[in-house]
């Protein structure tokens, strides 16, 4: 119902000429087809089904992962100081920006093997064959099967990720350069899913990822109270019926540097 309302506000101060954002961009679709239904196609369920859409993979997934960054921090302050050594070299005292991505690899590094790490959503969405049985590596998929693509698995194949249950980003550095996208490490790591269902808002992620932590460790140490201790942050420790991965509720001290 809240939802309902807050479509119902923006459509009555909705204004064509100033469209500031992607509600306002469905809602102009929308009046198209309230005024002729040759012209649109989106129906009011249609704007509402694409807001809870947007919600839920978008203010979840970034939760969970920014909560299990806080947490893998907070039991690493070496890699606090090492990223904080990056932010001074690079960023200085003016704000992080996008274009200091590309000149941080430790940084990189680190947001790659938190999202590995952890694999905060360790299941893809469900997927089903939907026209025929399919045949793959030997196995008989029946039509209608509904497929969940196990990235948990993959991001924990020691195959691939030698001692996968460590925290180690050097894992994504080659003499201290990113590693390159043909590298099994990059190659496997499959965090936003495969395919053409794959995550739409990955570069959004990453920039908020990157962002939001540089910004915190620009300014602040990440400490836990005194006299509190830190859970495992294994994360089969943290694995239940949710479908995101989060760690237990947690009290940080953000610590001035
Ligand atoms: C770090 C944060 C995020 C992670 C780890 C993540 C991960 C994923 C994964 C694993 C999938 C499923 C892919 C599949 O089923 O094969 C997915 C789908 C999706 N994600 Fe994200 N996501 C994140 C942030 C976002 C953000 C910020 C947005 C929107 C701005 C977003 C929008 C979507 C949408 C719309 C889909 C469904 C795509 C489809 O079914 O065609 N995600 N995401």
């Amino acid at each position: 119902t809240e939802l309902h309302n807050l479509v119902q506000d923006m459509k009555s101060k909705y204004d064509k000429t100033e469209v500031q954002n992607f509600i306002h961009e469905l809602l102009g679709e929308h009046q198209d087809f309230a005024e002729d239904p040759d012209k649109g196609w989106l129906t009011d369920e249609h704007v509402l089904g694409m807001i809870m859409d947007l919600i839920n993979t978008s203010v979840l997934t970034t939760k969970a992962v920014m909560a299990g960054a806080l947490f893998l921090l907070s039991h690493f302050p070496k890699i606090q100081e090492k990223i904080r050594e990056e932010i001074t070299n690079i960023v200085g005292s003016r704000s992080p920006t996008t274009e200091d991505m590309a000149s941080m690899p430790y940084t990189e590094a680190c947001m790659m093997e938190i999202l590995r790490y952890q694999s905060h959503l360790p299941l893809t969405a469900p997927h089903a064959n939907l026209s025929q049985e399919v045949e793959l590596e030997g196995y008989t998929i029946p039509k209608g099967t509904v497929i969940f693509g196990n990235l948990f698995a993959c991001h924990h194949d020691e195959t691939v990720y030698p001692d996968p249950w460590e925290f180690k980003p050097d894992r994504f550095l080659e003499e201290g350069k990113l590693v390159g996208a043909d590298h099994p490490a990059v190659r496997n790591f499959i965090g936003f899913g495969v395919g053409r269902r794959r995550c739409v808002g990955q570069q959004m992620a990453r920039i908020r990822m990157f962002l939001y932590t540089t910004c915190l460790l620009q300014k602040f140490k990440i400490e836990i109270p005194k006299d509190t201790s830190l859970p495992s942050h294994d994360p089969r420790a943290l694995l239940s019926e949710s479908p995101v991965i989060l760690p237990p509720p947690m009290q940080y001290c953000f610590v001035e540097c």
